[in-house]
């Protein structure tokens, strides 16, 4: 890990933006496009989104980008997953792109903040307590804005998710972390009250919304579950 001071962050971001993120999956999401699913899921109560697709290359995934900012303007926050380029990208066309989401093997968050700049909300994942304690001791620096710890279950959404924490490990990794933190993997609307009694500030959800057949529907039942 690189040294350095504090970062200041001048972002928007608050973790009441977590209770109920909408990760994107093209595949999934048909018959609808991701647009659909999107502009859907935020009428039923989503409260960010993250355009993630790991069968396109940068420029489709810049157009998906610029496509879902637009339809969601500026309801709730858009990250892009991975690609620091395409939300540098987004930002330069002058989309309402708010963030970047990275992974323990994406660009390290020091380099990823110095490069998107204070206002940029980014997004760390987390699996080990190895992961969370490091996490928690970058809180100060104001690099990260919140964690995504998983998987919560076992999914085939991501064939390479970590090993499974369940509800008690997602709870044990939570005590380690402070940084505001989402639960991911296999998210139902039965998880999400004992998550949210585990200590998360949300709940990050894929194929229970995108591959659901009514989209808005699927949101609002989490949403009531959550509550706020
Ligand atoms: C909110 C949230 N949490 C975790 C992840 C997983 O990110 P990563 O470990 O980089 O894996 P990929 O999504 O890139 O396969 C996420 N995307 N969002
Ligand atoms: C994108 C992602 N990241 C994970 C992690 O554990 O880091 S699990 C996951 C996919 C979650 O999809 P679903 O809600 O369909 O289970
Ligand atoms: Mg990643």
């Amino acid at each position: 890990m690189c040294g350095g001071g504090p970062v200041s962050t001048h972002n928007r971001f608050s973790a009441d933006d977590l209770l109920l993120y909408l990760v994107t999956d093209t595949e999934l999401s048909a018959p609808h496009s991701v647009a659909e699913v999107v502009e859907a899921a935020v009428a039923g109560g989503v409260t960010m989104v993250q355009v993630r697709s790991k069968t396109v290359g940068g420029r489709d995934l810049l157009d998906l980008t610029c496509q879902v900012a637009r339809r969601v303007g500026h309801r709730v926050p858009v990250l892009v997953d991975d690609r620091v380029d395409v939300y540098l990208a987004a930002r330069n066309r002058g989309e309402a792109v708010a963030g970047v989401h990275v992974g323990q093997s994406d660009l390290p968050v020091r380099d990823v903040r110095a490069i998107c700049g204070p206002e940029a909300v980014v997004g760390l994942s987390a699996a080990t307590p190895e992961e969370f304690v490091a996490l928690d001791q970058q809180l100060p620096t104001g690099l990260v804005n919140y964690a995504g710890i998983g998987a919560v279950h076992a999914t085939q959404t991501k064939p390479d998710h970590p090993e499974p924490l369940g509800v008690e490990g997602f709870a044990r990794a939570r005590s380690l972390c402070s940084v505001p933190a989402v639960a991911i993997g296999g998210v139902k609307v039965q998880d999400i009250t004992p998550l949210m009694e585990a200590g998360a500030d949300g709940l990050a959800v894929v194929s229970g919304i995108c591959a659901a057949d009514d989209p808005q529907e699927a949101a609002r039942s989490y949403r009531e579950v959550i509550g706020r």
